[in-house]
């Protein structure tokens, strides 16, 4: 089966983007990993399929991690599919529903893309969490990380405040936080310097996908837990390996709005394989 597919990438955090709205794409966990895959497949951070919207959604969005996981929010995919929709409409306005909830979109005049994710959970049993705890303070240290904050975004993420991130191994302390038994479904790792009040440097171990040049639920939980400490107020510009993101939590509504780039690399079409072709060693 032709399929045709976008290469979209937010601030370096790259996409394959499958249109499923007008036919069934039978995304199984062994065509995902396949299409994923940076040697086998065509690469990316995260496999986005688009669904039809309905009931005030203009578009259901489904994301997966290179690893066949699914999961429930991906910020700088929802840009990118946002401006993908948005261009198509004719419409600057977009709701994209996920698994998570609806994510209303506006494209900006100056070509950047502002995403409500709604409000951060913020309980143990929200982000979640194994057991009953504080998620400001949660007691896991390794090394320079230590005493991480946790909350969800629809999406688990825990976030470490380091003195420098440049001094972080975060490939040896990412996976080994992410698959921690506090993370009954994993979570996000993310390793942040506060720089000032309003800016942060971050780099993100992402659950299901490794270290990427960018997170944007990733951002919006930093901000998150870093205003909740304290440590900045509620709006920050976050600086990843791949761009910067504003982020900002609303005091009005306790949504957090993230604003920044969608960028289109290629398109083109691929023939999906048999499964029984895709099976690639563990
Ligand atoms: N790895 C994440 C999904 C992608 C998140 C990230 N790419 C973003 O922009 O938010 C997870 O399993 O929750």
């Amino acid at each position: 089966m032709l399929v045709p597919f976008m290469k979209m990438h937010g601030a370096g955090n790259d996409f394959v983007i499958l249109d499923g709205r007008t036919r069934a794409l039978d995304l199984t966990a062994p065509r995902i990993r396949h299409l994923a895959d940076r040697r086998l497949g065509i690469g990316c951070d995260q496999l986005i399929s688009l669904e039809p919207g309905s009931r005030g959604a203009d578009v259901f969005m489904r994301i997966h991690n290179p690893d066949g996981s699914e999961a429930g929010a991906c910020g700088n995919a929802t840009r990118c599919v946002a401006q993908l929709v948005g261009r198509e409409l004719g419409r600057d306005r977009i709701t994209i529903r996920t698994i998570s909830g609806d994510l209303p979109s506006v494209l900006n005049a100056d070509d950047s893309i502002t995403v409500d994710l709604g409000a951060p959970r913020l309980d143990w049993d929200q982000v979640p969490l194994g057991a009953e705890m504080d998620t400001l303070h949660l007691p896991l240290a390794e090394g320079v990380a230590r005493d991480p904050a946790a909350c969800s975004m629809g999406n688990p993420h825990a976030t470490f405040f380091v003195d420098s991130v440049a001094a972080t191994p975060i490939t040896s302390l990412g996976p080994r936080f992410e698959t921690d038994a506090l993370f009954p479904d994993r979570a996000n790792i993310g390793f942040a310097e506060i720089l000032s009040p309003e800016r942060i440097r971050l780099r993100v171990w992402e659950r299901g996908a490794g270290l990427t040049l960018a997170c944007g639920s990733g951002a919006c939980a930093t901000l998150v837990n870093a205003a909740r400490r304290g440590l900045t107020g509620r709006r920050a510009e976050m600086i990843l390996d791949g761009g910067k993101l504003i982020i900002e939590w609303r005091e009005s509504n306790g949504h957090v709005l993230m604003t920044g780039p969608a960028e289109t690399s290629f398109t083109g079409s691929i023939t999906l394989p048999p499964d029984a072709a895709l099976e690639i060693a563990a």
